[in-house]
């Protein structure tokens, strides 16, 4: 499988009308690709949370028009990254698409962990509550969001859902860059699953991006790892790899469940 993962700058000179087109321009430059992967929020930008009520759109809304065109003139399965939508009842979600090469919407999937704590997302954006899982022809695609690469229990529920390869949009700072390349491996090497997280450049908010989004197999080691400006990277990964994985060092078969609470 050949994937690529749009690094997209999002800083505040540009805007966000203009990403928009310039993304959808990227994504249809990614023909041949079988998948293609944008950031989280790269509308807006993750951290640029002022902006979310005025940015939000229904989930059939421009970006989502965009994005499914621009899958359809690609021929790719398009994870468009995540937008701030805002759902009939008024909450607003942190909402990721994804597009079959047709241009169909395959899933959609709202951000479980919220970030900021008592402040930003976590207080303006509501909590989704569904996981979700794309079959795709060759492998079985779990997706989360960001900050849920901090919560592993996410990774095994996709997992325990048939996921061979996790799909992680992120908006993540330069700051805790450490963190992210990191948890990326890990949840490859405890899942034994290709793990795709494409983060955004640029600064937006006064939060520099750390870019270096990553490639890990189901054996923890990196394909291809992005800088930090906007980038486009493209990696080939063999999706077999994660039965054999599974079959030579069998150890999510020794998964115990339901284990007891600690004696006191
Ligand atoms: N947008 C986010 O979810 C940011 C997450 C983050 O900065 C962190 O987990 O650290």
């Amino acid at each position: 499988m050949r994937a690529s993962l749009i690094q997209i700058a999002v800083d505040e000179g540009e805007s966000v009308d203009s990403r928009r087109r310039r993304t959808a321009s990227l994504v249809r430059d990614q023909a041949g690709a079988d998948l293609v992967v944008l950031p989280e929020l790269w509308t807006t930008g993750a951290f640029a949370f002022e902006e979310f009520g005025s940015a939000a759109e229904p989930l059939q809304g421009p970006t989502y028009e965009a994005m499914a065109k621009a899958a359809s003139d690609a021929g790719v399965w398009l994870h468009a990254g995540s937008i701030p939508e805002r759902a009939s009842d008024g909450t607003l979600y942190n909402t990721s698409l994804f597009f079959a090469p047709s241009g169909d919407l395959a899933a959609s999937y709202r951000k479980i962990h919220r970030f900021g704590f008592d402040k930003g997302e976590a207080v303006l954006m509501g909590a989704g509550e569904d996981l979700v899982t794309v079959r795709l022809p060759d492998t079985t695609v779990g997706v989360a969001t960001c900050y849920d690469l901090r919560f592993p229990e996410l990774f095994r529920g996709l997992v325990d859902a048939g996921a061979e390869t996790l799909v992680v949009p992120a908006g993540w700072p330069e700051r805790r860059r450490a963190h992210w390349t990191l948890l990326a491996q890990a949840r490859a090497v405890e899942n034994q699953a290709f793990v795709l997280a494409c983060g955004t450049a640029g600064t937006h908010a006064g939060v520099p991006q750390a870019g270096h989004s990553i490639v890990v197999d189901p054996w923890g080691a990196v394909l291809a790892e992005a800088g930090s400006d906007e980038e486009i990277l493209t990696v080939e990964f063999d999706p077999g790899k994660v039965a054999t994985t599974r079959e030579q060092f069998p150890a999510l078969k020794d998964r115990v469940l339901g284990l007891p609470a600690p004696r006191r």
